[in-house]
Order: C-alpha cells, then sequence, then structure tokens
C-alpha cells in the first residue's frame, strides 16, 4: 500500500514537473508575446509557414508516388509504344510556405520564368525521376494547374467540347488589371459574350486586316526613312526619337556630300579597326556576335547610287527598344484608334509602358498602395489611359450621332471599323463608359504590349547573327524597293519613300518569316488561362510520355472550379521539343512542301492545330528539317514552308489572339523597311561594341529587354 501510494506521489511528482515547465514556459511566452508583439507575431508567422511547408511537402510526396514508381523502373531507354494509362490523378501541387498565397508572391514577382525554372527543375529531378508535364501552384487559394506539354495543351485548348473556358480570368483581368470597379462584369453576359466579343473576332477577317495592314504599309512606306530624322534638336524630333534619345553624331547640313561621303568612310573605316584590334577573336557566348568582317567591309562599301537628302542624317546613335516600340506603336495605334487620338494623347505610348511594368503585380491582385512596390506611377499611368479611352468614345458617339465631336476630334473618319464597331456594341448592350472604356484600353494594350517589342527582338537577331542581314536582304529585296520621287526643281526634295509588297514578304520570304518565329519562340511568353467548369480529364499523347522518358501516359484529373494555366513560353523553350532552345535558328521552323501562299491559307491553319508529335511524323516522312546549308540556300528555298509546327505562341479556343493575322503582317513588314532601309551596329560607352544579348525582364507576353541596346544607324540611300 505504502510503495503504491510512493509509486503514485512520485508518479504525479514526475507529470506535475514537466507540467508545471511547460505551463511557465507558456506564460514566459505570452509575457514576451505581449511586450513584443511584432517579435511575436513574426515568430508565429514562421511556425505557420513551416508548418504549411512541411504539410505541403507530404502531399506533393504522396501526389507523386506514382510518378517515382514509375520512374524507378523506367529503363534509359523508352520502350518504344507505350500502353497503360495511369488512373487520372489530380496534378501534384508544388509545396510552398505562406499559407493562403501560396506561390502567388513568386509568381508575380518572377512571372513565366518561375514556371520555366519549376518546369526544368521537375524535368531534372534525378532523385525522382519525374517528369510530370502538369503541376499545380496555389495563388490566393486557388490551384493553378500549369501545363507543360502539347497534347495536354490541345486537349484544353482546341476540344470545343472540354468544359473550359476563359470568361473568368477576363474577368479578373479586367477588375484587377484594368480596374474596371465591377463595370465589366456589370454587362449583360448575352451581349458581352456575344455581339461585343464578335467584334473583337471581325479582326481576323481578311476585311479588316486588308484595310488595317494596307493603312499601316502606307505609313511605314513613308517614315521609315525618318525613323531617324537627323534632327538634333529635340523639338524636331519626333516621340519616338525623343524616346530613344537620339543623338546626332554627324549631320549632313554641315557638309558637302563628298564631305559626309568621305568623313562617313573614315569613320566607319576607324571604327571598324579600332574593333578589330579590340575583339580580333569571335565571342563565345552563344548570343553575342562580333560583326564579321565581311559584314562591316561591305558597309564601308559607297552605295550604288548614293544621292543625298537635305534631311540625311549621316551617324545617330539610339536606343534600339524605345526607338522601335514607339516608332511600331505610335503607328499601328494609329491606324485602329485615328490620328486625333495619339495626337490628343502624346503620352499615351509612355503611360501603357509604365503600366505594363507592373502588369504581374495587377494581375497578382497587389495593392496600388502598397509601399516598396512601385505601383503608384503605374496605377496613375492606367487611370490615364482609361480617361483617355473614355473621352475617345465619347467623342465618337458624338461623331457616329452627326454631332459636333469637339475640337479636339475634328476628324474622327480613320478610326478602324473594329474600335467603332465595337463602341457601338457596348453602347446597344447598355454597358457603362467605364467598362467600355476599360476594354477597349485592354484593346490598346494587346495591339501594343506584343508586337512592338518583337519587331525590336526580330531586328536585334537579324543584325547580330552573322550573315543572316545580307542573306535576308537578298531575300526581301524584290518586295521593298526605294522610290524617289522626281526633282521638284526647289531646293529641298520630297524625301524618298519605299513600295512594299506586304504579301510578297509573308509569303515568299520564309528566311524572314522563319526569323520571326524564332523570335517569338524565344522572346514571347504568351499565357492561356482558363477555369474548369465541370470534372474532366486530359491525357498525354504516346509521343510526350516517350520524350518525357516514361513507359505510359499519364492522366491528369482536372476539377471543377480549379483554373489552367497554358505557358506557352515554357514549351517553346523545352528542349526535349526544341533542340538548343537557346539558339537563334531561322530554319527551325522550315519545312519542306508547297509554299503557304501557293497551298493557301487553309493549310497554314491545319498545320497550326497539329500537335508536336503529328508534325514530327509528318516532317520525318518528308525528311525535314531541311538542310540548313545556308550556301544551298537558293535550292531548299522555292520549296520551303514556315510552319508553327507545335508552338501556340498565339494562344488557342474562344480567346486565341484576335490581332494574330494583323500582327503576322504587321511585324514582317516593319522588320523588313527598317532592315533595308537602316545599316545598325551597336555602340558602348567607348564607341563601337559587339552584338551582346541584353537579358530580359521578368514578366509574360513578349518580354522587355533588361539593358539599353545602343546603336549606331546609317541610313541605307540606295540598293
Ligand atoms: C506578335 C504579337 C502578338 C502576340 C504574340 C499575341 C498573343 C496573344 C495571346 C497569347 C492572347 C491570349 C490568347 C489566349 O487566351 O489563349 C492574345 C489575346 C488577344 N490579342 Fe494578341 N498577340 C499579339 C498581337 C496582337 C495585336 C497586334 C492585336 C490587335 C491588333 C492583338 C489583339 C488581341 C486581343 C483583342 C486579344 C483578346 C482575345 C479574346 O479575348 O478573345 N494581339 N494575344
Amino acid at each position: 500500500m505504502e510503495s503504491q501510494a510512493q509509486l503514485s506521489t512520485s508518479m504525479s511528482t514526475s507529470t506535475s514537473m514537466p507540467t508545471s515547465i511547460l505551463n511557465q514556459t507558456i506564460t514566459k511566452t505570452i509575457t514576451i508575446g505581449i511586450q513584443h508583439p511584432i517579435a511575436a507575431l513574426i515568430v508565429i508567422f514562421s511556425l505557420v509557414c513551416i508548418a504549411t511547408r512541411i504539410v505541403t511537402s507530404i502531399q506533393y510526396r504522396t501526389a507523386t508516388a506514382v510518378f517515382r514508381n514509375e520512374g524507378s523502373s523506367t529503363s534509359p531507354t523508352p520502350t518504344p509504344t507505350p500502353t497503360s494509362i495511369h488512373p487520372p490523378q489530380p496534378a501534384a501541387t508544388l509545396p510552398y510556405w505562406i499559407p493562403w498565397l501560396g506561390h502567388g508572391l513568386s509568381f508575380a514577382i518572377g512571372g513565366t520564368e518561375l514556371l520555366a525554372r519549376t518546369t526544368r527543375q521537375l524535368r531534372g529531378d534525378s532523385s525522382t525521376s519525374m517528369s510530370m508535364s502538369m503541376y499545380a501552384l496555389m495563388m490566393g487559394n486557388s490551384r493553378h494547374n500549369i501545363v507543360t506539354v502539347p497534347s495536354l495543351a490541345q486537349q484544353i485548348m482546341d476540344d470545343r467540347h472540354a468544359p473550359v473556358g476563359g470568361e473568368a480570368f477576363i474577368f479578373r483581368a479586367m477588375e484587377y488589371v484594368w480596374d474596371a470597379r465591377g463595370s465589366f462584369e456589370a454587362i449583360d453576359p448575352a451581349a458581352l459574350w456575344g455581339d461585343i466579343h464578335a467584334v473583337l473576332a471581325g479582326m481576323l477577317r481578311e476585311s479588316f486586316v486588308a484595310s488595317a495592314i494596307k493603312r499601316t504599309v502606307e505609313t511605314v512606306e513613308r517614315d521609315t526613312w525618318n525613323l531617324v530624322s537627323g534632327a538634333a534638336s529635340r523639338v524636331d524630333q519626333s516621340i519616338w526619337e525623343r524616346e530613344a534619345r537620339v543623338e546626332v553624331l554627324v549631320s549632313p547640313q554641315s557638309q558637302t556630300k563628298s564631305q559626309q561621303q568621305s568623313h562617313q568612310q573614315s569613320q566607319l573605316q576607324s571604327q571598324l579597326q579600332s574593333q578589330l584590334q579590340s575583339h580580333p577573336q569571335p565571342q563565345s557566348h552563344p548570343q553575342s556576335h562580333l560583326k564579321s568582317q565581311p559584314q562591316l567591309q561591305s558597309q564601308l562599301q559607297p552605295q550604288s547610287q548614293p544621292q543625298s537628302h537635305p534631311q540625311t542624317p549621316t551617324i545617330v546613335e539610339a536606343s534600339l527598344h524605345p526607338l522601335i516600340r514607339y516608332f511600331v506603336g505610335e503607328i499601328a495605334s494609329t491606324v485602329l484608334y485615328g490620328r486625333n487620338f495619339m495626337e490628343n494623347n502624346p503620352n499615351i505610348m509612355a503611360d501603357l509602358w509604365e503600366m505594363d511594368s507592373r502588369m504581374t503585380l495587377f494581375m497578382a491582385g497587389v495593392p496600388t498602395w502598397l509601399p516598396g512596390m512601385g505601383m503608384r506611377g503605374p496605377a496613375a499611368a492606367r487611370a490615364r489611359v482609361i480617361a483617355a479611352v473614355q473621352e475617345h468614345h465619347a467623342a465618337l458617339y458624338r461623331h457616329l450621332d452627326g454631332q459636333d465631336p469637339g475640337y479636339r476630334w475634328s476628324d474622327m473618319s480613320d478610326v478602324s471599323s473594329v474600335i467603332v464597331d465595337r463602341a457601338q456594341a457596348f453602347r446597344k448592350s447598355g454597358a457603362q463608359p467605364r467598362a467600355a472604356a476599360t476594354a477597349d484600353a485592354a484593346v490598346l494594350w494587346a495591339i501594343n504590349v506584343n508586337a512592338n517589342a518583337l519587331v525590336f527582338w526580330l531586328l536585334w537577331y537579324v543584325y547580330s547573327t552573322p550573315g543572316l542581314l545580307t542573306e535576308i536582304r537578298a531575300e526581301i529585296r524584290p518586295y521593298v524597293q526605294l522610290r524617289r520621287p522626281p526633282p521638284s526643281g526647289l531646293s529641298v526634295n520630297e524625301a524618298p519613300r519605299l513600295a512594299i509588297d506586304v504579301d510578297g514578304l509573308w509569303t515568299k520570304c520564309p528566311l524572314l518569316k522563319g526569323a520571326f518565329f524564332e523570335t517569338m519562340r524565344l522572346e514571347s511568353r504568351s499565357l492561356t488561362y482558363k477555369e474548369v467548369r465541370r470534372d474532366f480529364v486530359v491525357t498525354e499523347s504516346d509521343h510526350d510520355a516517350r520524350l518525357l522518358g516514361r513507359q505510359s501516359p499519364h492522366a491528369y484529373l482536372l476539377r471543377k472550379g480549379e483554373l489552367i494555366c497554358i505557358p506557352h513560353g515554357v514549351h517553346q523553350n523545352d528542349e526535349k521539343y526544341f533542340p538548343c532552345p537557346d539558339r537563334f535558328d531561322p530554319r527551325r521552323f522550315w519545312v519542306k512542301g508547297e509554299r503557304e501562299g501557293e497551298s493557301g491559307r487553309g493549310s497554314e491553319r491545319r498545320s497550326e492545330r497539329e500537335s508536336e508529335s503529328e508534325s514530327k511524323t509528318k516532317n520525318e516522312k518528308t525528311g525535314v528539317p531541311v538542310d540548313h546549308d545556308p550556301l544551298d540556300m537558293r535550292v531548299h528555298i522555292s520549296n520551303v514552308r514556315v510552319d508553327y509546327g507545335g508552338m501556340r505562341v498565339w494562344g488557342g479556343g474562344k480567346h486565341m489572339c484576335k490581332g494574330k493575322t494583323f500582327a503576322e503582317r504587321e511585324v514582317v513588314l516593319f522588320a523588313a523597311a527598317i532592315l533595308m532601309q537602316w545599316d545598325m551596329v551597336p555602340v558602348g560607352p567607348g564607341g563601337l561594341s559587339q552584338w551582346l544579348h541584353p537579358g530580359r525582364n521578368a514578366g509574360t507576353g513578349t518580354l522587355s529587354p533588361k539593358h539599353d541596346v545602343r546603336v549606331r544607324l546609317t541610313r541605307r540611300e540606295g540598293w
């Protein structure tokens, strides 16, 4: 009895000891917490984050077990004909630290680069041998399924019966990015996704493209001569020259014609000497190319028929990216919105870029007042863009009603049919003015954000790839000609202008077109977003499974309410589908067969829908890729077609890019005009430099360069 009492006493003592220590610790912690509330919150938050990470890591390990099991049994040489299909399962959610927010902040900051990095890491995860073609991120408490292979993307974007829609994403963009304040969602859905959306779809029609491109061609023919005018005063410069910080080094006004030529020759001679001395060997960096000696020598040859125009700049320096994006933006936006709109809003482009610089943060819902995120300026720029479009709409309605639109809107006859029809469709639906203004501001952004930067990148690649400029000039020469007006008899002659056959450029110039496709592959990071309307299953193709080194295709369950994100840029830079993905290869998209112009547009549309696997089979059958030997080009070029294959840079489904047909012509048009009219060499702080890839800012859409590309431009006055 006594010993029992002792045991129970000792037991109660031994249990009460830790309890009192625990109590003391809790009391102490609470006291510290009360004394230092911020420190306490940080500790609690950290503990919650660690717990979240542990839990999500365990969930991730469990969800990926099937991949691991298969990975361990996968032989290095995959079985040629996989057959078995695993039961469908949801994509594994990657572990994360912060509850609710999940991967949201990393995505807002890292953009599609985060997705590319994550996909690469998953592919290269040798410990698990996982080759997932779909994984999930958590953002704002919703699951975003990230699709990385073409066969899954195709089922989601192209299958008309797939229970997905892009509307939720558009509503979110209108609310968070365009600050529609509920006005967009308030539009009658039947009108919004009926008449109003149908007007956008009309942009793909030949009637719209033909007239919009005709007007663009006319302006490009006239204005390319004055891409840099040579005017030294900012007052006399165009907006694109001012933004590009154009600096006139040698002006013709100060010289006679022979002085100009000899000065230009000696300048280039000394530049060549210094360049060859300072860089005797070409750089080994894959994306940096010293201009080859023959190229520079060819620049030193006097032009065949040099004729000086009084405005001719001799040597001018400019920042290439702003020069091109403002030049293209001014012209394309004028074609769509009319001259008055651009004249009344001279800073509209600058506002668009400023807003675009925080696009992913807007989309993530980061409040504009949050300190340290740099959102105030972009939010103010956004407000100005919306106000400008709203004022334009109000004037347009007055003009359409036969009233006086006001002195700032003296000529609204040049507003494109798309913008007029959309304004009318909005009015008919009873939409609030803010809804129409934010929606058309989004279209203005869509016109400018991708195409302008692509022209810059395409030029960058053509000028910087040894030999390519010469080849492309030879190819496009029949379609871009310089016309000099007859002498006026006055002291100042009218400036020469180009004569451009844009259809010829698109259908008969596979090298230029191939360089354009390859530029999109490397520099565009388009996204397609859809939400799942009811549970459904997508299954990888055998081909994709094989490429990922697995024995059998996987099927994924997508659940109602989840989101699907297809980051096209991740696929475009995936070495499994695009060998040596960092290499710029203007012939990568060449396929042997009828030329597009000869085989008709239908065949191209068909080929766009083809999956990578299908095009691979077809290519193998027809013996592509086409021989890349540049010396052989003329033998092959007559039989070459440029095919998107599995690249889906324009997105897909109901919300596929509506500017595709316009943008395709637009980009080759601007690029061809500038390539024929201007010579360029890169310059650095100490003079002539070398073409170095300027890096990319993180983001979505076509990326902007991280560093300035300063170039020295010389106008070609005859070819
Ligand atoms: C080379 C340049 C361009 C690229 C790479 C591009 C790409 C895209 C992509 C990926 C989408 C989303 C598609 C999806 O959700 O699946 C899109 C939408 C759109 N793009 Fe483009 N775009 C370009 C140029 C243009 C131009 C020049 C215009 C106007 C003239 C334009 C107008 C639009 C419109 C209106 C939408 C929304 C379509 C809808 O909601 O139905 N885009 N674009």
